[in-house]
Order: structure tokens, then sequence, then C-alpha cells
């Protein structure tokens, strides 16, 4: 099929509360996007946020292996009604959420080489899993499994300088310990691991896929310096995980043509490409059209914190991932769980659920809240380990709740967008007037909450056209994979228009808002912050 000017190129997002698809033509202009939200459109799986959870086992957190399956038979429909000509597509890529893991039983391999194109995937994929539900970012409880890693190795600061990251709960290495421990029968007869990113591109591929490098230094497995497995840590977790994991590869591999299931089921032309999908966070990066020295801010289910690194580092908070998009370089993430979710949560109980009204209180209150300050956690922060909400008055006396709505909006919105600066500069990120915060995800659509993150770090936030730069970073990566030989990522997205600046820091928020820093640090450090 080769690329001409009349391609088009498919990108997905398996992200945590949905699946997310984006058609765009030779220019990346979107021609065609649509969305399958899992718990609205699969409620058979009974997911709440996408995910399961049990009131008895509440830091054991999973999705349906299935639901992603059938997810995907729902998006290509629906797909195809918008009018999607398949035949067109030149390349296919796309992220998913990261760290979880996928496990396929004992001849799964040959079912995928063989799917019958009169059928959905989900009809033939029901015996394809020796282990489900999958385990996912979002669980914590492998605390154990984290500090046998990092005993092996030499302590927490030698498994960061091997794997890029200290060990965390929901990484991959540790999940696969804790089935190895629990279900050694039910890992023996499984004979590949995928991330959920090369699990979506083994269905596309009618194979294993292999997993890429950005999404593979999420596993603390992966040697981020020789891009090969650490077969010390392989080891530690579970005997033969080389062969059930297979080589990890650069992210913009192309892995192979599109299954035939594809081609006779929806119309693809059989030379379409195959691009290694990668995690939602490295292909966010790709996604965003990152200027050296900015600062990119995904507020999803997960906020994130990411941006891009020519050397490596050892790090103590936060990961340091492969580059998705140059094979010698790396990328900074900050991973913050209590996101969107904790977000509505205080949208619904102090503003009905009306995001109007949420910005309109947000609006009402003086920059530094009158001094009050507060922290929620729906469930355990990632980096801080904070769990509970925290409401503090201006004396810093510690209150049951607000009297008014309108401070307890602010005292959200900012308390998150504190804790995130305090954990950034940590982290060794210098923020401040002259760095460019680049926005995205599903908040960075709220000017009234892009402004508050502007005054919290003191520097203008822009935004890029594209609300979901995991996706469409999922549709650049798939033009770059096809065309690498002739043009350098960069060259890809010339096309595209420069992220907007939208808001700047009011000129009081560094002398408001850095005193604010350093008192949750403060707070921090003395325990005030532990359930
Ligand atoms: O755990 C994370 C990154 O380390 C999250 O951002 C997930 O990728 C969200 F899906």
């Amino acid at each position: 099929m080769g690329e001409s000017k009349t391609s088009t190129f498919l990108g997905f997002d398996f992200s945590t509360q949905q699946l997310k698809a984006v058609v765009v033509d030779y220019d990346l202009n979107v021609l065609h996007e649509t969305s399958v939200q899992y718990d609205n459109d699969l409620p058979e799986f009974r997911t709440y946020g996408g995910v399961l959870q049990t009131k008895d086992e509440p830091n054991v957190i999973t999705v349906p292996t299935h639901m992603w399956v059938k997810a995907l038979d729902m998006i290509l429909d629906r797909l195809r009604v918008c009018g999607v000509d398949f035949s067109k597509v030149a390349a296919i890529s796309g992220s998913a959420q990261q760290h979880g893991t996928v496990y396929w039983s004992k001849g799964s391999q040959k079912t995928l080489q063989n799917l019958n194109p009169e059928k959905f995937l989900h009809e033939q994929l029901v015996a394809a899993f020796s282990i489900t539900p999958a385990p996912i970012w979002m669980d914590s409880s492998t605390s154990i499994e984290c500090k046998h890693l990092e005993e092996v190795v030499g302590g927490p600061n030698k498994l960061a300088e091997i794997t890029g990251s200290q060990a965390h709960e929901r990484f991959s290495g540790p999940q696969i310990a804790k089935i190895f421990k629990k279900r050694p029968e039910a890992l023996e007869n499984t004979e590949r691991i995928s991330l959920v990113s090369s699990f979506a591109a083994s269905l596309l591929l009618g194979n294993y896929a292999p997993i890429d490098w950005a999404d593979g230094s999420g596993m603390n497995l992966l040697n981020i310096r020789t891009k090969d497995w650490s077969d010390e840590l392989l080891e530690a977790c579970a005997p033969n995980l080389r062969q059930k994991l297979d080589k990890p590869v650069p992210s913009r591999t192309d892995i192979g043509p599109i299954s035939t299931y594809f081609v006779e089921r929806f119309g693809f032309d059989e030379k379409c490409r195959i691009i290694a999908f990668t995690g939602d966070n490295p292909c966010s990066l790709a996604g965003m059209k990152l200027k050296e020295g900015d600062i990119a801010c995904s507020l999803g289910t997960s906020d994130t914190i990411f941006l891009w690194l020519n050397e490596s580092k050892t790090v103590t908070e936060g990961h340091v991932l492969c580059n998705p998009v140059q094979d010698d370089a790396y990328m900074a993430l900050l991973c913050f769980r209590n996101g969107s979710l904790t977000r509505e949560r205080i949208r619904n109980s102090a503003a009905g659920a009306d995001w109007r009204l949420f910005n309109e209180l947000l609006d009402n209150t003086p920059r530094g809240n009158f001094g009050n300050c507060a922290f929620y956690h729906d469930a355990e922060e990632i980096i801080s380990r904070i769990s509970g909400d925290h409401r503090f008055n201006k004396t810093n006396e510690r209150i049951v709740r607000y009297s008014s709505k309108e401070v307890e909006v602010r005292a959200l919105v900012e308390g998150q967008f504190i804790a995130r600066r305090a954990h950034a500069e940590d982290f060794g990120l210098v923020i401040g007037p002259k760095r460019r915060i680049i926005a995205t995800g599903g908040a960075s659509t709220n000017k009234t909450i892009l402004q508050v993150l502007s005054d919290v770090f003191n520097s203008p936030v822009h935004v890029s056209e594209v609300v979901n730069s995991a996706m469409m970073g999922g549709a650049y990566r798939a033009k770059h994979g096809l065309l690498k030989d002739k043009y350098k990522f960069d060259d890809i997205l010339n096309s595209l228009p420069e992220p907007q600046l939208l808001c700047r820091p009011h000129d009081d928020a560094d002398r408001i808002y850095k005193p604010m820093v350093e008192r949750y640090k403060k707070l921090l450090n003395q325990n005030m912050l532990q359930n």
C-alpha cells in the first residue's frame, strides 16, 4: 500500500475510563473520532470508573480483560458507522494505561492467528486469558513484592538506577510476582504476558506484539540503559519471564501487517502496518509537540507531569522512562493517582455535579483561599502515600469541613496543584515564568482550573488543540512508524499548530503560593496528612 497523500492513520487510546479512537488524514487533520465508555457502553462488566474494586480488598484494582476486547469490537463498528474508509488506513498505533498486565493462556497465539472474520473478537477470545481480570495501575497490593525487588538489587536507589524507578506497587514486575505467589499454576498456563498497550497491539496484529521500551520502562524489569530485561529482576518475580515477555522493541517499531481478520471483516488494506503501541503518558508526550524545557501536565483519571529528558537520572520519587520517539532519549514522569475522580467527587458534593457552578464557586474565591488549605484523596496517593481528606484553616488547625462551598472548591483545586508543584520541584523540575506548561487531558478544557494551575506554578499555561494527546500521539506515531526512514518525528508534527497560550499567572501568584507549597511540605513531614 505504501503511503500516499490520500493515506489516513488510526490511533487508539485504551485509557482507564474509556477506549478512544481517531482517524487523521495525511496532514494529521482529524477526520473521525469516537469512544466507548466502559461503564455506560459495556455495563455487563459492572465497572465503576472503568475498574473493578471490592470492599474486602480495597487495594486490589482490576479490569475485566474481555471488556477491552469487546470495546475494540464496538469502537470499530462505531468507526464504520461514522463512515470511515478503512481501506485508506496506512498504519495504526496507539496507547494504553501503563503498568497493567494481560496473561495469555497456552494456545492463544494460534487463536489470535486464526480469527474468524464472521465473528466478534470477544466471542473468539473467551478462553484466551489464563488470569483475568487484569491488575492495573490503580492497584496498590504488592508492597511485599516491591520490598523484595529492591532487596534483590541492593536497595531502592539501585533499582531506580537500573529501571528508572524505585519499586512501585502498580508496576508490572511486582504485580507478576504477586500472581506467581498466589496462582503459580495459572502463571504456568500462561504463554505470553502483555502490557495493556502490547495486548491491544496483539489484537490488531493477530499475533503477540512485543512490549515497547517506553511502556516497558514502567515495569521495574527493564534496564533503561541496555533496553533489555534485567535477568536478576525477572528471576526475582517469577520463572521463565524472559520467554513470556519476549524481546522489548523501540517504541517506533513497525511490528507487522494488520491481522487478516480486520482486512476481511472491516476492509482494511492487507498492507496496513501496525506500529508498536506504548503507554498513555509516553504517547501523550509524542502527541504534544513539546519544546525543550516545556513541562506537560495531563489532567485525567491520573494527573501526570512529564517532560523530555536528554539523559536518564536516578530518582527517589517519580520515574524515568525510555523516550517513545527518540531511542537515546528519556522522559521524566510524575503520577498522581487522585486526579479527575477526586475533582468530580468535590464537584458533586459542593457544586451539585455541575462544572459551570464549580467554576463560578472557584472564581468567587481569592487566590490563597483566605489561608485555607486542603488535600483530598479517594485512595492512597502514589508519591506522598497520603490518603483521606485533610482540611486546614488559616491558623493551620485541622477542621472537619469548610462552611462555604466556594472555599471547598478552591481548596480542592489549589491543594492538588500545590502538591504537584511540591513534588515536581523535589524531582528537580525548575518551574516559573520562563517555563511553559502545556496542559492536556479532560480537565484541560476547563480554563478556570487551568488559571489556578498557572498561578500555583507561576508559569504560563498553554493548551494544544488536541485535548486527548495520548490518542492523537497514537495516530502521529502511526505515521512516523511507517515513514521513519524518510522523516524525523518532529518533521511529522510540522503540520500541527503550536500550543496556544491560555493563562498567565497573576503578579501576586508566587508570593501567595510559594509559602503554601512550603506549608504542604511541612504538613507532610510532620505526618499531619495521614489518616
Ligand atoms: O500509572 C500511571 C503512570 O505511571 C498512570 O498515568 C496510568 O498510565 C494511567 F492510565
